[in-house]
């Protein structure tokens, strides 16, 4: 920090490559020994060098990234005020519909009450300090989450919490403010879209989303009343990790065509399993595998613990390699029939049973996402200035933008009755009257996600199609909502589903 006070005028006096200072949001940074390191090159800054270059830099940068480099600065010009909004974490953004609804100051919401908001905040702060500074890092270099991370979402039940309301929750007193047993799927909703905020889609999968996906089948469908309390204490301590094993090369919906074996040992007491799994989220850490099996009279799901016979390797898709997306090997692999997930050959309903709470879960991760498009566009368009003008000024620039916030709001509002009526109903209701709704939301949130992501593109130029700077949000929504599309069913399977769904409920007469 300089000690004599900084004007104008002193500023303008730094005027060389060698003695470069400039102006940003009323700040002082001394850019002297940062020239030659500048990605955008030297000359830009020595272009700017001596003045207020506040409208050039924004017009190119992200703030975060005066935040990295925090110690150019040397202080603020004496008498001036910086005007630019540093979130800190938890803060809610300022921008018009970043956030839901009911989250604005002015929001009122027939739905969440004060425990939801005091989850919300309290998930937003750790996530803005704890999950997203590692997200961003994890997303670049596609290494696997930290055990470090783990273990603070550990001791703060975020793991079980992810599961959704349940008896997991009972006697928990969650983040100091929802009791275990007042978890509903609102709260649900909250800690889902909050988590997405760390804009990292192959790491936002590889935290913990198989676990999401394959615990919840051992929690209701284990016999073995013991091993089932080892090894739910084991996952949610975060000791052992977790992933479902279900599609292969051969089969992804389509169960009957699996071709993974488990045969029943002459003594009746182990299975040996024989197959590959294919995209199987988390696999490449896990030590438990939740897998669809061939039996000889159907279908059944094994719990499978990592040993010698089962091999996992890396399979590098359009998201990070943070995920651990990987192909599965069961090498004649010995488990104890103690492993099986339900009754032997009526393993598809231990499969199905998840099916609503991943895809309600799809939802509220997809629409998150797409509102941050959304966040990202309006501030881009409000910054950038294009033929003398900001982008926002152009009519055609808000028809595009008035057309994803439209699809965002509508998407949440949807999504916030379904969660209602889920907090409101039994699971049998739930099985029955909103499995359809939720794959026509899913369905159609990504159809969404598909515009959003197509103008969001095109608002941004080349930037949306580059991995650093102003644009890297979009061009990592562009190249990864399509997980969103297909996990957890498709969107032709879902829409479909939707449609059988509501005629299985039709009234028996002509109408
Ligand atoms: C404190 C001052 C500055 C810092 C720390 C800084 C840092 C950076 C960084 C990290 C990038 C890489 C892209 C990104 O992450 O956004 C970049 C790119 C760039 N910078 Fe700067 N910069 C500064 C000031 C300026 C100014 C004043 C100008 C121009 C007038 C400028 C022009 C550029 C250009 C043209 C690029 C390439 C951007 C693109 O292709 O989108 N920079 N800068």
């Amino acid at each position: 920090m300089s000690h004599s006070p900084l004007t104008r005028e002193t500023v303008a006096s730094h005027n060389k490559p060698s003695d470069l200072w400039c102006i940003i949001d009323h700040k002082v940074y001394d850019l002297s020994d940062f020239v030659d390191a500048h990605p955008g090159g030297s000359v830009v800054l020595e272009q700017v060098a001596g003045t207020d270059a506040t409208t050039a830099f924004y017009n190119l940068h992200r703030q975060e990234v005066l935040e990295k480099y925090s110690s150019l600065c040397i202080g603020t010009l004496s008498g001036e005020k910086p005007e630019v909004i540093v979130p800190k974490p938890g803060d809610l953004s300022p921008v018009p519909y970043a956030e839901p609804l009911w989250l604005r100051e002015e929001g009122k919401s027939p739905y969440f009450k004060e425990s939801h908001r005091k989850l919300q905040r309290k998930i937003r702060e750790f996530v803005d300090r704890y999950v997203s500074p590692e997200a961003m890092e994890k997303e670049k270099d596609g290494s696997y989450i930290s055990q470090e991370l783990i273990d603070r979402m550990a001791k703060n039940d975020m793991l079980a919490m992810r599961l959704g309301p349940g008896r997991h929750l009972r006697g928990k007193n969650l983040l100091g403010v929802v009791k275990g047993e007042e978890f509903d799927y609102l709260h649900d909703l909250v800690q889902a879209q909050e988590f997405v905020r760390a804009n990292s889609r192959g790491f936002q999968d590889g935290n913990m989303a198989g676990m999401m996906i394959s615990l919840t089948a051992v929690l209701q469908w284990m016999g073995n009343e013991e091993l089932k309390q080892k090894v739910a204490q084991e996952v949610f301590s975060g000791k052992k990790k977790m992933c479902l094993a279900i599609t292969e090369a051969f089969a992804g919906s389509d169960v009957a065509g699996l071709r993974t074996t488990a045969t029943k040992t002459p003594d009746g007491k182990h299975y040996i399993v024989r197959g590959t799994k294919k995209w199987t989220t988390n696999g490449m850490w896990c030590d438990y595998f939740v897998t669809g099996c061939r039996t000889d009279k159907g279908f059944s799901v094994l719990l499978i613990p990592r040993q010698d016979g089962v091999e996992t390797s890396l399979i590098k898709t359009s998201y990070s390699t943070a995920a651990g997306t990987a192909f599965v090997e069961f090498n004649d692999v010995k488990v104890p029939v103690e492993n099986l997930l339900g009754e032997e050959h009526k393993g598809f309903i231990v499969i199905m049973s998840n099916f609503n709470h991943e895809r309600f879960m799809m939802c509220c991760a997809v629409i998150r996402f797409s509102r941050t498009v959304v966040e990202e566009c309006l501030k881009w368009c409000n910054q950038r200035i294009v033929f003398g003008k900001k982008l926002i000024e152009q009519p055609a620039i808000r028809q595009k933008l008035a057309k994803m916030i439209s699809h965002v709001e509508a998407n949440q509002a949807w999504l916030e009755q379904i969660a209602y009526q889920m907090s409101h109903m039994s699971y049998a209701q739930q099985s029955k009257h909103l499995g359809g709704p939720i794959g026509l939301l899913k369905s159609f949130s990504t159809r969404s996600a598909h515009e959003i992501a197509d103008e969001a593109v095109n608002i941004f130029g080349g930037r949306g199609l580059t991995q650093t700077g102003m644009g890297r949000v979009v061009e990592q929504f562009h190249r990864t909502y399509k997980f969103d599309a297909i996990l957890g069913g498709t969107e032709e399977i879902l829409a479909d589903l939707g449609v059988r769904q509501a005629m299985k409920n039709f009234p028996k007469s002509m109408l």
